[in-house]
């Protein structure tokens, strides 16, 4: 359960008497997530989710963050807007914590995506790379090929008492991702940690992108190749090259992918893979047996990765003109 920090009520009356949004009628913690800290808030202006930001969020990321979701929003991307308070700042301090109001969004995340579901997704994440273009702020992609060795470092030698061979894959893909990362590809604001459970539908419609604290700038096929590994896999571990294509394709129709994007695409898997091993290896060795958050599987991903090393070709993700 992701309800790290807790707050009083004395605590909650004296923030929302910053925002002109009315008294608290309810306030309850939500216990999906894995970051930060959410609360459902109720005030008598109407719904809104109360984050606190804990320690893996760098608090001077912040302000990208917030400036990247009004930026979005304002282009007519469906996303949380922050809240501003009366004194026109949307971040503030609560409980110790850097904290932020920010609009309610309709609609649930889906745990089995179909095919309807990856086209919309698709056109959607080209939607968020346009509407992103001119947003006039960087951050460098920190969990970058620049970043995984350091991380590997955090945990090496212990890679194999999760999964045996786990040490001699990771090993070898860090030296070939290193040795051969794609450069030059086209760049601007992606969101990183685009899973299903970042984003939310009505019926088979998307409706809105939540979780933007991994955005950063990088490559936009960097995206795709995130989502390919989130959203086109089976449970039994093999991919669903239908559900790839109307993914690609949706993209595709709404931002032109380049040459150089698509014969980049099996490289940028394997290392949107091995970033989410990575940091699910090292999160699964180092966690803490108090805390409620259950660690995901990082062997989910040494199988994608597996995979991907096996893939010569866009065409085998399902683009048509690869
Ligand atoms: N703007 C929002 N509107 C509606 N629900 C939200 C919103 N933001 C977060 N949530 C709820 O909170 C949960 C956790 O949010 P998320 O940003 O993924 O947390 P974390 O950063 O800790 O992983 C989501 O699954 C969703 O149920
Ligand atoms: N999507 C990552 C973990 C980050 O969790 P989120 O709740 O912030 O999306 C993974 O699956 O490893």
């Amino acid at each position: 359960m992701a309800v790290y920090t807790d707050v009083t009520d004395e605590e909650l009356e004296a923030f929302l008497a910053e925002y002109p949004l009315g008294e608290a009628l309810s306030i309850k913690g939500i216990a999906e997530g894995v970051e930060n800290t959410n609360y459902l808030l109720h005030t008598e202006t109407g719904f809104y989710i109360l984050t606190l930001y804990e320690k893996r969020v760098n608090a001077g990321d912040l302000p990208f963050f917030i400036g990247l979701m009004e930026h979005l929003a304002a282009r007519g991307l469906k996303c949380p807007v922050p809240v501003k308070g009366r004194d026109g700042q949307a971040l503030r301090t609560l409980a110790g914590r850097p904290a932020c109001i920010v609009t309610f969004l309709d609609g649930v995340w889906v745990r089995r995506p179909g095919v309807t579901h990856c086209a919309e997704l698709g056109r959607g994440l080209a939607r968020l790379h346009h509407a992103g273009a001119d947003f006039p702020m960087d951050r460098p992609n920190d969990l970058s090929v620049g970043g995984w060795r350091p991380l590997y470092d955090r945990f090496r030698g212990r890679a194999d008492g999760i999964e045996q061979g786990l040490e001699d894959l990771i090993a070898g893909a860090l030296d070939r991702l290193e040795a051969g990362w794609p450069q030059g590809l086209p760049t601007g604001v992606i969101h990183a940690d685009l899973f299903p459970d970042n984003v939310f539908f009505v019926k088979e419609k998307l409706s809105g992108f939540i979780d933007f604290y991994f955005a950063c700038t990088d490559a936009f096929a960097y995206d795709i190749a995130i989502c390919l590994n989130a959203w086109c896999f089976e449970a039994d571990g093999s991919y669903n090259v239908t559900k790839g294509r109307a993914l690609l394709a949706a993209y595709d129709a709404e931002r032109k992918l380049s040459a150089a994007e698509i014969a980049a695409l099996p490289v940028l898997a394997r290392g949107a893979a091995l970033r989410f091993l990575l940091t699910r290896a090292h999160d699964l060795i180092h966690h803490d047996p108090a805390a409620f958050v259950r660690p995901k599987d990082p062997r989910e991903y040494a199988r994608k990765l597996r995979f991907h090393l096996g893939v010569e070709s866009a065409a085998a993700y399902g683009l048509e003109h690869a």
